[in-house]
């Protein structure tokens, strides 16, 4: 992606962070998922998170919005610790669209509506119909259980929900998987419409080479709790298997690319 990165203030910022599991049987400090991540999110930026399953790219989302809480090191949101904002608060700023897009029980106006009604605020139907067709879905569908939907198609009704209330930031776990190339691509334009319309801040953990080059300007690679890349999307090569580590020959080191 050929925009330019604008030069404001931090949407999320990442000091040193260290996040620990603990290992099966074990009753002292833990295993480290993240061991020492430092990374900054501008404001208006998509940052690609990458890296081979299990490399903690989810657990970095869940910090953010405090489903998680580091262990060590400072996560920052909007320029204040996330310990430091009431959690409600701040999931309502930086707004998680999970991969399995868990839906409300009710129908899919129920789920849109959802998020508004708890901010005080009305859904027309009409304005729902118009959310949908911008993911190329029928309107016809709101009046159906969300149960009932195809996992695209949460997804999809995912994003839309959390979209509803404007977050700043949105972290975003694989939510396209369950989409078709054209489904997908007409996600990410929704996305990127909000980056370039309104300065929403991406976090955007992708499998998908092709994806990343889409919609970031910057990737960041996890791999064994370390941030292994971290610059612009041009000077990462992607590894050949997705076990591997990144490429060897264009890779810069972590936090001389970019900006962070
Ligand atoms: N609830 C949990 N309890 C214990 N360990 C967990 C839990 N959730 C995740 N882990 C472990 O934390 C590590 C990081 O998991 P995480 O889901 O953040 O990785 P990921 O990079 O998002 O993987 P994937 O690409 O497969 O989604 C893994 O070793 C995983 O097994």
């Amino acid at each position: 992606m050929n925009r330019p990165v604008p030069a404001t203030h931090a949407a999320v910022e990442f000091v040193d962070v260290v996040f620990r599991r603990p290992a099966a049987g074990e009753r002292g400090n833990g295993v480290a998922v993240l061991d020492g991540v430092s990374f900054t999110l501008n404001r208006g930026e998509v940052l690609a998170i990458v890296g081979p399953s299990g490399a903690g790219k989810t657990t970095l989302l869940h910090l953010v919005n405090r489903l998680l809480e580091a262990d060590g090191g400072e996560v920052r949101v909007g320029g204040r610790r996330v310990r430091d904002w009431p959690p409600p608060a701040l999931r309502r700023h930086a707004g998680l669209v999970f991969q399995s897009a868990p839906m409300l029980p009710g129908t899919v106006f129920d789920n849109l509506e959802a998020p508004l009604r708890l901010a005080g605020r009305a859904l027309s139907r009409a304005e729902a119909a118009r959310w949908l067709e911008a993911v190329e879905l029928d309107p016809a569908l709101l009046e159906q259980d969300a149960a009932t939907l195809s996992s695209g198609q949460k997804q999809r009704v995912a994003l839309l929900r959390t979209l509803a209330t404007e977050p700043a930031v949105l972290l975003v776990d694989e939510v396209t998987s369950a989409l078709d190339m054209a489904s997908a691509r007409v996600v990410e334009s929704l996305v990127l419409d909000r980056v370039r319309t309104r300065g929403l801040s991406v976090l955007w953990v992708t499998h998908d080479e092709a994806q990343a080059r889409r919609v970031a300007h910057r990737v960041l690679h996890l791999e064994g709790g370390r941030v292994r890349y971290l610059g612009p999307v041009d000077g990462y090569r992607w590894p050949a298997h997705p076990t591997d580590g990144p490429g060897k020959v264009a890779c810069r080191p972590a936090g001389e690319g970019g900006g962070s």
